[in-house]
């Protein structure tokens, strides 16, 4: 006999995200991850086939996460998405480069928004001149920053994400840890179902 397939929960990828951790966190082993490019994938996402989503909503130092507000104001919200948990996460950001880049040599810092916003006094004190670039997710700026190496045409590039995404992506270093503004730093997460009555699933303990 087979045991049916655990549901799946959207979470903003690729692994090693904030997010990404929230979700493990909360559901372990007891559901299938599937990974979404964006915010508004994940809102997207959630649907009879993908019942359950993780969103990033609040954070203690910068915030409202903008796109996860502007994904709540849309009319699947409270129709054929909901809110049904909420989790809060302590967060670490970390400045990563490829191994054997310095500080000095960093030409551009990419993030999600919410990071560059939260490290924005170790950005304007320690690296100044450094571009700052957006991107979707923490993960996805340590996945470009393993790709975009030496000989790529590319700056030499820094990502802020966890100190776990230089174990995950190939040729990372942890340059500085807990570089985000205020020491506390706490991020608050939605749990999205498309439906009210389905019961969440339950990480075995
Ligand atoms: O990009 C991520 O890792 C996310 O999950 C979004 C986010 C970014 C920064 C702080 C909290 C959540």
């Amino acid at each position: 006999m087979h045991s049916p397939a655990p549901p799946r929960v959207a979470f903003l990828g690729p692994p090693g995200s904030y997010s990404h951790s929230c979700a493990v966190e909360r559901f372990d082993d007891s559901v299938q991850y599937v990974e979404q490019p964006t915010i508004a994938d994940v809102f997207r996402a959630v649907s009879p086939e993908i019942p359950f989503g993780v969103l990033p909503q609040e954070n203690s130092v910068y915030g409202t996460v903008v796109d996860t507000y502007d994904a709540l104001r849309s009319p699947e919200a409270g129709q054929s998405v909901f809110i049904r948990g909420e989790l809060a996460l302590a967060i670490q950001h970390c400045l990563i480069v490829r191994r054997g880049v310095k500080l000095e040599d960093v030409q551009r810092v990419m993030s999600h928004e919410q990071a560059l916003g939260q490290c924005s006094r170790f950005l304007s004190e320690r690296i100044p001149n450094a571009v700052l670039m957006k991107v979707p997710s923490t993960s996805a700026a340590a996945n470009a920053v393993a790709c975009c190496g030496e000989g790529s045409g590319e700056p030499e590039s820094a990502a802020i994400c966890s100190a776990h995404c230089a174990d995950m992506f190939d040729g990372l270093e942890v340059l500085e840890t807990g570089i985000q503004n205020e020491r506390s730093n706490t991020t608050r997460f939605y749990v999205l179902a498309n439906s009210l009555d389905e019961p969440l699933p339950v990480a075995t303990p």
